[in-house]
């Protein structure tokens, strides 16, 4: 029997012709309701959807045949990949489909809002001629600051220079040798390029250092009159607080394609008429659908023939045997990419990762990838080979590098991270394949390391197990666990503590009053 695909929303006959074509019965199905979704997704082998399409747990837990889930676009937040990773489900994308449109589109919104397009043409199919009042702003010479200069940021940059704008950017991540090839003025302090921006345009994923970052604060600081356009995610601002300020025209005009809840038939921005507002079609071009859908039939043919699937968000796609070795590690080596940073206070330059013994003969390329998501803190990073992942590295200022080793201390398998000065290796431990802490900063430990945690080094002496309980206690922050390591020449010690809750700035203070610190992190997975 040929394997049932599910398509849920509109993708390029092109992409449909390939999968009908390797001999898979289609069925196009628009407009589902989720109950009416998970009660027939059981027949299928794989689901193609693009951003509409709600791919939680249930439904996920519903596809009892369901072996891949292929989005048609790039962002996969419709998605559980956690779920989906559970249950060993293909999650893939088409992600260099669409930027080209999506910066196109971004460009539509500037130009709309800087000659006020949508609203002359309204004046005038309502047999109105009224020159003056839609007297415009040029482009030429004025300052755009984009938030994110990833594959779209860097795409409405090169257009921007076109424009003879001055292009500056905020991303912490991003390699400044990408930046000046851009043309593109890095600044890395939210107060200094607000206040500079005439247009500022926001190309940035949902993540939590991201969200809400345009609210009432950030929207004040700007320049009165800027232009302001979103075509990312709608998480990332505050959408009443952005109204008000347009409303107020501190905010000249502002464009937006994404919004929360889609379809979205009524928001704050709706009423207002410097607001352009577009129904989430930045990637909604010809070419992008044609690139989306025949990306994605390749991707979605490859994952039910069982090979190697390209864009594989989860473990799973790297295929087969390796999957089932690699797999518990990807959170292991999330958790030392963020950890590593997080120590470091900053994106590392020089990363070595090490698989060692089990996973020593393995392709690196998952754990790697995940390794570079926890360091720059992204979601989903897209790395289909190491060269891929050395390139994206590259692009944010990392060099990266992979080895193999056999020996794997006490452990049967493990990952070691070595950032600049910084080294910590992890395994994964019991049936649910927790990852653990097997040393840091040359110190043996054994932790699985919860939600917060501090890190303590000090000159050794005795009692200060007992100050550090002391003022979490008196602060009413529980410790769930705590381990203490010995430095080999005994001189020193390293206390690793899973606390339940963020632990403050002053309480950090309290324990440099305290303690005689070599050094004390906070770390926040
Ligand atoms: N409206 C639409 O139809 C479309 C929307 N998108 C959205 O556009 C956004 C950008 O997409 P891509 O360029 O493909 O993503 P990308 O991953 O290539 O680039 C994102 C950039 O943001 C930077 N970044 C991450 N955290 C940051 C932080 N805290 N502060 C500053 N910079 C940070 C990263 O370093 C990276 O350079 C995404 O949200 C995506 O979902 C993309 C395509 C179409
Ligand atoms: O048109 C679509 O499929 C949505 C595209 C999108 O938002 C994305 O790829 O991030």
């Amino acid at each position: 029997m040929p394997a049932k695909i599910l398509v849920t929303e509109v993708i390029a006959p092109e992409g449909l012709a390939a999968l009908e074509a390797r001999g898979y019965e289609v069925d196009v199905k628009l407009n589902l309701s989720d109950s009416t979704l998970r009660a027939i997704i059981g027949d299928y082998d794989a689901l193609i959807v693009r951003s509409a399409t709600n791919v939680d747990k249930a439904l996920l837990e519903a596809g009892k045949n369901l072996k891949v889930v292929g989005r048609a676009g790039v962002t996969c937040d419709n998605i559980d990949i956690e779920a989906a990773n559970a249950l060993d489900i293909i999650v893939c994308n088409a992600p260099t489909s669409n930027i080209v449109s999506a910066a196109e589109h971004t460009f539509a919104l500037i130009l709309a809002c800087a000659r006020r397009v949508p609203q002359a043409n309204q004046s005038m199919h309502a047999g109105n001629w009224n020159r003056e009042q839609f007297k415009g702003v040029e482009l030429y010479g004025k300052t755009l600051a984009l938030f994110g200069l990833g594959r779209v940021g860097g795409a409405v940059a090169e257009r921007a220079t076109a424009f003879g704008m001055r292009v500056l950017a905020y991303d912490p991540y991003c390699n400044p040798e990408r930046a000046t090839s851009l043309g593109v003025k890095l600044i890395n302090d939210l107060d200094v390029i607000l206040e500079q921006a005439d247009f500022i345009s926001v190309h940035l994923p949902v993540t939590s250092t991201t969200e809400n970052m345009f609210g009432p604060e950030e929207f004040a600081k700007m320049k009165t009159g800027v232009i302001f356009v979103n075509t990312s995610r709608p998480a990332i601002l505050d959408l009443n607080s952005l109204a008000d300020f347009v409303a107020a025209r501190k905010i000249a005009s502002c464009g937006v394609d994404v919004f929360d809840d889609e379809p979205c038939y009524n928001s704050p921005l709706h009423s207002l008429p410097n607001a352009i507002i577009t129904p989430h079609i930045s990637a909604l071009t010809e070419e992008a659908q044609v690139r989306s859908g025949v990306q994605i039939a390749d991707y979605v043919w490859a994952g039910l023939e069982g090979s190697l699937v390209p864009t594989a968000l989860t473990a799973t796609g790297s295929a087969g045997e390796m999957s089932r070795h690699i797999a518990p590690f990807v959170p292991a080596a999330n958790m030392l990419g963020r950890m590593v940073s997080q120590i470091k206070g900053s994106v590392p330059r020089i990363v070595k990762v090490k698989m060692m013994g089990n996973l020593a003969e393995l392709d690196p390329t998952v754990l790697v990838t995940s390794v570079l998501e926890g360091l720059l803190s992204s979601n989903y990073t897209q790395c289909s080979t190491m060269l891929e992942a050395k390139r994206y590295a590259e692009r944010h200022g990392v060099d990266i590098d992979c080895s193999g080793t056999d020996v794997a201390g006490e452990y049967a398998a493990g990952i070691e991270i070595v950032a600049d000065d910084i080294c910590i290796s992890s395994t994964v431990f019991g049936s649910e394949k927790l990852p653990r802490i097997t040393s840091i900063l040359d110190y043996k430990i054994d932790v699985a390391p919860t939600k917060h945690s501090l890190i303590f080094e000090y000159e050794d002496m005795p009692g200060v197990c007992g100050i550090i309980g002391t003022v979490l206690g008196n602060h009413g922050i529980n410790i769930s666990t705590m381990q203490i390591a010995n430095s080999d020449d005994g001189t020193k010690a390293l206390v690793y503590v899973n606390v339940g809750k963020e632990v403050s700035d002053e309480i950090i203070e309290e324990f440099h009053e305290a303690i005689n610190l070599k050094y004390l992190f906070r770390i926040s997975l």
